[in-house]
């Protein structure tokens, strides 16, 4: 089932207003911050994770995508495991089908990597280390934000997602080339990948190959086509940074449109936080009580109603502050 939506324009070559972020050079901490306030999204370079590792990846979860279908439905499950258009369990559908994981760090003992991924492979080797790896990146752009926003100690939001019981996911998405977009019949329509939405975690980390499709909602509210770029990382802002910050950051809504000729493999690690982890705006970034915009919620209770949810909700609304008044 293929959802469409209005043609878009598409990007000017050459040009990009997406933030190029190099965290190589600690004082990168600056753009960071204000690319996370104007986007909720940047792209990151000289990262230090092996491009040879990512390829492994990606070269894996190719086989894993061009197995037979039946033998893809075995690592059918719910929350974890492969998916065929169906987004979650609330009726949203995609072109595109996927394996979740579980990606926190004594995930081999998940029923996925032991289950689905028995043999102690290549494909479960690179899933390990790829994951050690982006989540070491991770906590050192969650350090240079936190030092970027003169917040101490320099953990402070890093130690969230780096301890033993945080809830990290990992995805790998492949979205065909999709017959429908080319067809005259179609009349220009866009075919919808992944349907827009905000990731719920603090932050999420994507890595796509050659073939565009992801868009970022920006503050006027259009849509503008991310292009792609294997070598690099793109971050998005998640729903619980937003409130961490009492909105400083934005959780960027985003999209993937599906393409007609060529396949988007990407693979994306959702960094969020432990299921007790109380999520409220940092006191250190307001002045006083009355200016935080958001009610304080455990994770696990943020997690459990977004899982209720269809993806393109705003799910941040029911904790927003009703007795909210403006001092600026
Ligand atoms: C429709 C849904 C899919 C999703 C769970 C939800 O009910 C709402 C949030 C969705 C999302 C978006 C970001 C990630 O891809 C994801 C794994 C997550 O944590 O929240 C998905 C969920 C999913 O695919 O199950
Ligand atoms: O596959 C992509 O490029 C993005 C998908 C996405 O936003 C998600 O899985 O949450
Ligand atoms: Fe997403």
């Amino acid at each position: 089932m293929a959802v469409l939506s209005k043609p878009v324009s598409e990007p000017k070559p050459g040009f990009s207003p997406i933030p190029v972020i190099d965290i190589s050079n600690p004082e990168s901490k600056h753009n960071l911050v204000k690319a996370c306030e104007d986007f909720g999204f940047f792209k990151v370079i000289n990262h230090g994770v092996s491009s040879e590792l990512v390829s492994v990846l990606e070269h894996e979860a190719i086989e894993f995508f061009s197995l037979p279908k039946s033998e893809k439905t075995q690592a059918a499950g719910y929350p974890f495991g492969y998916g065929n258009s169906k987004i979650g369990r609330n009726g949203d559908v995609g072109w595109v089908e996927y394996l979740l994981m579980n990606a926190n760090l004594d995930s081999c003992s998940d029923p996925l990597f032991s289950g689905l991924l028995k043999t102690p492979g290549i494909f479960r080797i690179a899933l390990e280390e790829y994951t050690r790896s982006v989540r070491k990146m991770t906590s050192n752009v969650l350090e240079m934000i936190t030092d970027g926003l003169g917040i101490k100690p320099r953990n402070t939001l890093s130690k969230l997602v780096s301890n033993q019981n945080t809830e990290s996911i990992l995805r790998l998405n492949h979205y065909p080339p999709c017959p429908l977009i080319n067809k005259k019949t179609n009349g220009g329509k866009n075919v919808i990948g992944f349907g827009e939405h905000t990731d719920p975690q603090i932050i999420s980390v994507l890595r796509s190959n050659n073939t565009s499709g992801l868009q970022i909602n920006i503050t006027d509210g259009s849509w503008i086509s991310v292009p792609s770029d294997p070598t690099s990382f793109f971050f998005n802002v998640g729903d619980s940074l937003q409130v961490m910050t009492n909105g400083r950051f934005k959780s960027v809504r985003h999209r993937v449109l599906a393409n007609g000729r060529k396949s988007r493999v990407s693979m994306i690690y959702f960094a969020g936080p432990s299921l007790t982890q109380r999520i409220a705006p940092l006191t250190c970034l307001i002045n006083n009580e009355d200016e935080k915009l958001y009610e304080e919620f455990t994770w696990s209770e943020y997690r459990n109603s977004a899982y209720k949810s269809r993806l393109s909700d705003n799910r941040l609304q029911q904790f927003e502050r009703k007795n909210y008044i403006k001092t600026k």
